[in-house]
C-alpha cells in the first residue's frame, strides 16, 4: 500500500510533543511491513536539521493557488532516519514557516490551511496518487476538505483519507478568510452545521471539526480517549459531531518506537541495560545526577516529570508533586517548556527559588537528549494529567523500567495498571500506580504508596519496574489497527 503522512511535526526533526513522535513512528512500522510510506511536512527555519540526510530540491515550481493568486513554493526531500520526508517552503511576503516557532502565531490558521493546500497541490502536481492520506490534528484538518471538494474533480477521486486527533483541544476555529484563501468557495455551504460550522460559533468554522465530517476513517489515540471524547466534555464540543460520525470513529493506542526509546539500544544514555541487567539502571541515575548537579544520596529515589507545561497536564499537581517529594525524602527531576507566560514565569520563580536545593533540578526548555537521561535515570515518572489522549511518557517510562505514578484519564487508564487496587489485572501484571481526582491528597496517597514501597520493600519496588519492562507498547499492535482502517477504506 502507498501511505502519504501530511503532518506538522515528525520526530526527532520537528518535535513539540507527542505528535511528532506518533508520525515518525507509525511511518516506520508500516514501512517494516512492505508499505511504502512518504511525509510532507511544512520547512521551518528552527527545525533540526541536523536529523535530515541528503536534503535537496525535489520539486522546484510548485505553484500554490491562494486567494485570487498564487504562491510559488519549493519542495525539498530528505530522509529523516530512513523516512522520505518533502518539506514545502512557501516563498511568499507571509514567511509562514519562517518564524523561529512550530506554533503559537496569531495567523497559524493560515499558515496551516497554507501547508494543507500545498501539500495537496503537491500530490496532484507531481501526480502522487496514495492509496490512503493519513493526516493529523487541526492542522491538517482541511485536506480531506480540499480533496473532496476540489481535489477529486482532477484526477484524485480515488484517495482515501484516515485523520487521527491528537488533542481535541486545539481545534483550528477560523473566519470565512481560510475558506477563501483556499478556494472553498461558497462560505454559506461551509458554514452548515453539518459541514463545518463551528458547534458553538455559528460565525467559524472549524478545521478539526472538517476533517472528521469530511474524512473517511477518524481515530483517536487511545480506546479510552475515544469514549471520553464521544461521550465527555472532554471532546471539547465535538462530541455531537463525533456521534454523527461513530460508525467511522474509533480509538487506537499510540505505539513507541522501540528503535528509538528503548535503554538496550539508546544512543543518548552512558549505560545502555535492559530487563536482564537491570542493575546498570543505577548508573545512568548517577549520571543524571552528576549532569544536573544532585547529591548523590544513593538512597533516595529520583521522580521526574517530563513535558509541555500547561493547563492539561495538570501544572498544579505538578507543582504540589514537586514538594511533596522534597517532603517525602525523594528527589525531583523536571523537563518541561510552558507556552504560556503566567506558566512559564511560575516555574521560573520555582526553579530560582529551588536553585541550592541539591534534591531537585528544574529544566525549562526542550531537549531530547536529557529526556533520555531522565527516562533512563529516574525511578519514578509522575503524569498527573487533567486529560490525557494517550500519553508516552509513562510508556516510555516503563521501557525503561521507571515507575508511572498517573492521572486515571484518556490513554492512562489503557496503559497503567495500580499496583495496589487493579481489579482487571493480577498482581504479576500491575505495572504503576493510579490515582483519580486532581486534589491534593490524591495525588499524595499514590506518591506515597510508591516511595513507600520503594523505601520499605525495595525487591517489590524493583520487581513493578521489571513488570513494567514486560509491556509491549511498540508500533507491533497498533500498526495492525491502523493497516485494518486503511484496508477498509481503500475499499470504500
Ligand atoms: N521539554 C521537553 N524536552 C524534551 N522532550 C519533551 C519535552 N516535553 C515533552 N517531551 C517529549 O514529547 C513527547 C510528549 O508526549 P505526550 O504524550 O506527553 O504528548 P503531547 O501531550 O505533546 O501530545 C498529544 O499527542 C500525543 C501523541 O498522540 C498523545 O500521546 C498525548 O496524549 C497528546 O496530548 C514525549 O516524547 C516526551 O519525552
Amino acid at each position: 500500500m502507498y501511505v502519504v503522512q501530511i503532518a506538522s511535526e515528525c520526530a526527532p526533526v520537528i518535535k513539540a510533543g507527542g505528535l511528532g513522535d506518533v508520525v515518525y513512528g507509525l511511518s516506520r512500522e508500516l514501512e517494516i511491513r512492505g508499505n511504502s510510506v512518504e511525509l510532507i511536512l511544512p520547512k521551518y527555519d528552527c527545525m533540526r536539521y541536523d536529523h535530515i540526510w541528503g536534503l535537496h530540491d525535489a520539486y522546484r515550481d510548485l505553484w500554490v493557488p491562494w486567494y485570487d493568486g498564487r504562491v510559488h513554493c519549493s519542495v525539498y526531500c530528505g530522509w529523516v532516519h530512513g523516512r522520505v520526508c518533502f518539506f514545502i517552503e512557501p516563498h511568499s511576503q507571509d514567511d509562514f514557516f519562517n518564524r523561529g516557532c512550530y506554533y503559537g502565531c496569531n495567523d497559524d490558521n493560515m499558515r496551516f490551511a497554507f501547508f494543507s493546500k500545498a501539500a495537496l497541490e503537491f500530490l496532484h502536481q507531481s501526480n502522487k496518487r496514495p492509496d490512503v492520506i493519513h493526516c493529523h490534528d487541526w492542522q491538517t484538518g482541511l485536506v480531506p476538505v480540499m480533496l473532496y471538494e476540489i481535489y477529486k474533480y482532477h484526477g484524485m477521486g480515488n484517495q482515501r483519507v484516515c485523520y487521527t486527533i491528537h488533542n481535541f483541544k486545539h481545534q483550528g476555529i477560523a473566519g470565512n478568510e481560510v475558506l477563501q484563501a483556499t478556494g472553498l468557495n461558497q462560505a454559506e455551504y461551509y458554514f452548515q452545521y453539518d459541514k463545518l460550522q463551528d458547534n458553538f460559533n455559528p460565525f467559524a468554522i472549524n478545521l478539526m471539526k472538517g476533517g472528521i465530517v469530511y474524512s473517511n476513517a477518524v481515530t483517536t489515540v487511545s480506546p479510552n480517549h475515544a469514549w471520553e471524547a464521544h461521550y465527555t466534555e472532554v471532546g471539547s464540543g465535538l462530541g455531537h459531531t463525533l456521534h454523527q460520525h461513530q460508525d467511522k470513529f474509533s480509538g487506537i493506542l499510540n505505539g513507541i518506537d522501540y528503535d528509538f526509546w528503548n535503554p538496550e539500544v539508546d544512543r543518548y544514555i552512558p549505560f545502555n541495560y535492559s530487563s536482564d541487567d537491570f542493575e546498570q539502571k543505577v548508573y545512568n541515575k548517577k549520571a543524571l545526577r552528576e549532569r544536573l548537579l544532585l547529591r548523590d544520596e544513593p538512597k533516595k529515589p529520583v521522580i521526574a516529570y517530563i513535558g509541555r507545561l500547561d493547563n492539561q497536564k495538570g501544572v498544579h499537581l505538578v507543582h504540589h508533586a514537586i514538594y511533596y517529594a522534597l517532603q517525602r525524602e525523594a528527589q525531583f527531576v523536571l523537563l518541561g517548556s510552558a507556552t504560556e507566560p503566567g506558566i512559564n514565569a511560575h516555574f521560573k520563580h520555582e526553579k530560582n527559588f529551588l536553585n541550592d536545593n541539591p534534591d531537585c533540578h528544574l529544566e525549562l526548555g526542550f531537549n531530547e537528549e536529557l529526556s533520555h537521561l531522565i527516562y533512563a535515570g529516574a525511578d519514578m515518572i509522575l503524569v498527573p494529567s487533567n486529560y490525557e489522549p494517550c500519553g508516552l511518557t509513562q510508556t516510555i517510562g516503563m521501557k525503561y523500567g521507571t515507575v508511572p505514578i498517573v492521572r486515571g484519564v484518556g490513554g492512562l487508564v489503557n496503559t497503567v495498571f495500580d499496583r495496589d487496587y487493579d481489579p482487571n489485572k493480577s498482581p504479576e501484571e500491575r505495572n504503576g500506580y493510579v490515582f483519580y481526582q486532581t486534589d491534593y491528597g490524591a495525588l499524595e496517597s499514590a506518591m506515597d504508596r510508591a516511595i513507600g514501597l520503594w523505601y520499605n520493600h525495595p525487591q517489590e519496588f524493583r520487581q513493578l519496574a521489571l513488570q513494567g519492562m514486560a509491556y509491549d507498547y511498540s508500533w507491533n499492535h497498533p500498526g495492525t489497527e491502523y493497516l485494518k482502517i486503511y484496508d477498509r477504506i481503500r475499499h470504500q
